[in-house]
């Protein structure tokens, strides 16, 4: 039952007692050893015919330390939980949203022509026909500057999902994009990021995405104005900004205000959560960077995994497997991490956009009913690329005191196969030989025989040559880094965060946790410039803050 404390379910206490009797019988060496069928067994495909080629996902969950009797209790929790009720309600527009009232209907973004009463989801065609009219037309050159010359950047001024979805799908699909026209990005505050993004601009033929949900965010309005006010020294007359400003919101007033007019506004609507927001209007510079084709073929392949989570038997749904997974070892094991390692450099933000995606979902301590949980909730999620990962920080994957489950995802065909394939082949191989040497290791006796006569000698050397093994990993390898693929990637990431969010009790769509410093820092900001406002703070604050005022220049 959504906002129930997961720890009464009987199924988590059966969890626990499993986890309590078994944690030192669970050996991957001998759970192989005693089925050789294990892999087809804890292995799924999903295949939708979408794109070119088609999308087929296999996911790998054998390299985990589960059983069959694990895995039916985790499945058993997911449905005590109520999980596929919950997931029917999202679907059907009901305010899962308690704290802020309000439906999540991400998943309407990429089903156009649904027919729900909520306010808003009839006009999603509608705003997609309005981004692929402004895409096409400044991706043909139809769109002009203000002196008439065709626009050749873009720069989306935008924070948390206003950013971090366009960034990681326009990188994660750089080999569609249309590479005469920049993509820049600017988020922070610190002015270095818009200066750095204006360098390399031009004024006559840039045109500057606005993208903020509530456009009051602190960073993005002050930098729509100094990147407008940059334009306007050069072109004097404000009339200009409608060529060269757009926004994407849910703001009409506030966009109004800030001086684009509503005809070059692309809507959406509060049912749309920021960091599930690059399906809507906030996807407005992947459209241009890819075209809408590909945007189009993005939002069908998120679908698909939609209609697959909610079709799927739980014991077939990549979601639902994925989220119990990750449920074992952050509930159970005590696991803080979760670290994603995609083996294909386009994605080497995918981490960085579910930091927020899965972190300000489920970074919460109080259930949907206002219980302290008394359990882990949403894990620290990190990662990087392969096979960089493995010259950074895979020390201490493999030979660590921390449990660091891992999430492998690889593409069987490469974007860029150079040298007739062979870095290609390098790069599977790594795929392929990490999450076996983390679940198998190498004993003691193996580093003896590899070190020979000097084994005798250094024994701390033998030591510390011994790989435990026993680290679990997902392994996740689709056909091709297509858009349809990458859409159903992030969907079957956001249902995981979805599914583990209704266990937890927690309401993984509100972000109440980014209030405080903001309200905090309005404060601080109005007493920076004089020594003699600073008050209100704990000597450390006061300290800092005179540190600064004391040696600006
Ligand atoms: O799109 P906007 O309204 O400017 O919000 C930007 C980001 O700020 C938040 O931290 C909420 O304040 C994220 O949830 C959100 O994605």
């Amino acid at each position: 039952m959504p906002g129930t404390l997961a720890s009464n379910y009987p199924s988590w206490k059966k969890l626990q007692q499993i986890y309590d009797s078994q944690r030192n019988q669970l050996i991957l060496k001998e759970i192989f050893a005693a089925d050789p069928s294990r892999f087809s067994k804890f292995s799924r495909h999903f295949t939708a015919p979408i794109g070119t080629p088609a999308i087929s996902i296999l996911y790998d969950y054998s390299k985990n330390l589960i059983t069959e009797p694990i895995l039916k209790t985790l499945l058993d929790l997911v449905r005590e939980a109520d999980v596929p009720d919950e997931r029917d309600r999202m679907f059907s527009g009901a305010h899962i949203n308690t704290s802020e009232g309000r439906a999540v209907l991400h998943t309407a973004l990429r089903n156009p022509g649904l027919k729900l009463a909520e306010e808003g989801v009839s006009e999603v065609g509608e705003v997609l026909e309005h981004m692929k009219t402004f895409a096409n037309q400044v991706r043909s050159g139809e769109w002009k500057g203000y002196t008439g010359k065709r626009i050749t950047a873009i720069v989306n001024i935008g924070i948390g999902g206003s950013d971090l979805g366009p960034v990681m799908v326009t990188e994660a699909l750089k080999s569609y994009s249309q590479r005469d026209i920049a993509c820049h990005f600017v988020s922070n505050i610190d002015g270095t990021h818009l200066a750095e993004a204006l360098r390399v601009c031009d004024p006559e033929t840039t045109v500057f995405i606005i993208a903020s949900k509530t456009f009051t965010t602190q960073e993005t309005i002050t930098n729509a104005t100094s990147a407008r006010d940059w334009f306007l020294a050069t072109a004097k007359d404000k009339a200009h900004v409608a060529k060269h400003f757009v926004a994407l919101s849910t703001n009409t007033p506030a966009v109004t205000e800030f001086g684009i007019s509503e005809a070059n506004m692309f809507k959406f609507w509060d049912w749309v959560g920021g960091r599930y927001s690059l399906w809507s209007a906030i996807g407005l510079s992947i459209m241009i960077s890819l075209g809408p084709d590909n945007f189009f073929e993005l939002l069908a392949g998120a679908k698909a995994m939609d209609e697959h989570f909610k079709t799927a038997p739980l014991e077939e749904n990549l979601p639902v497997l994925l989220a119990c997974v990750g449920l074992w070892y952050n509930d159970f094991y005590g696991a803080q991490t979760n670290v994603l390692l995609p083996y294909d450099q386009y994605m080497w933000k995918f981490a960085d956009y579910f930091q927020q995606g899965d972190m300000e979902s489920n970074g919460k301590f109080v259930t949907k009913d206002g219980h302290r949980v008394d359990y882990q909730t949403g894990p620290i999620i990190w990662g990087t690329s392969g096979t960089n990962a493995q010259h950074s920080f895979y020390q201490l994957i493999h030979q660590g005191t921390k449990l660091i489950p891992a999430d492998f995802l690889a593409p069987v065909e490469s974007q860029n196969p150079i040298a007739h394939g062979k870095h290609h082949e390098i790069l599977l191989s790594n795929f392929f030989a990490q999450p076996e040497a983390l679940a198998f290791g190498k004993t003691e006796e193996e580093v003896r025989r590899d070190l020979g006569p000097a084994a005798s000698t250094n024994e701390a050397l033998v030591k510390s040559k011994v790989f435990e093994g026993n680290r679990p990993t997902n392994s996740i390898m689709f056909q091709k880094l297509t858009p349809g693929t990458l859409g159903a990637l992030i969907a079957m990431y956001e249902h995981k965060i979805f599914t583990q969010g209704v266990v937890w009790g927690i309401n993984s769509f509100d972000q109440m946790g980014v209030e405080l410093g903001k309200v905090l820092a309005k404060s601080i900001l109005a007493q920076l410039p004089d020594p003699a406002k600073v008050s209100g703070h704990d000597s450390s604050t006061t300290g800092l803050i005179h540190w600064y005022q004391k040696n600006r220049k």
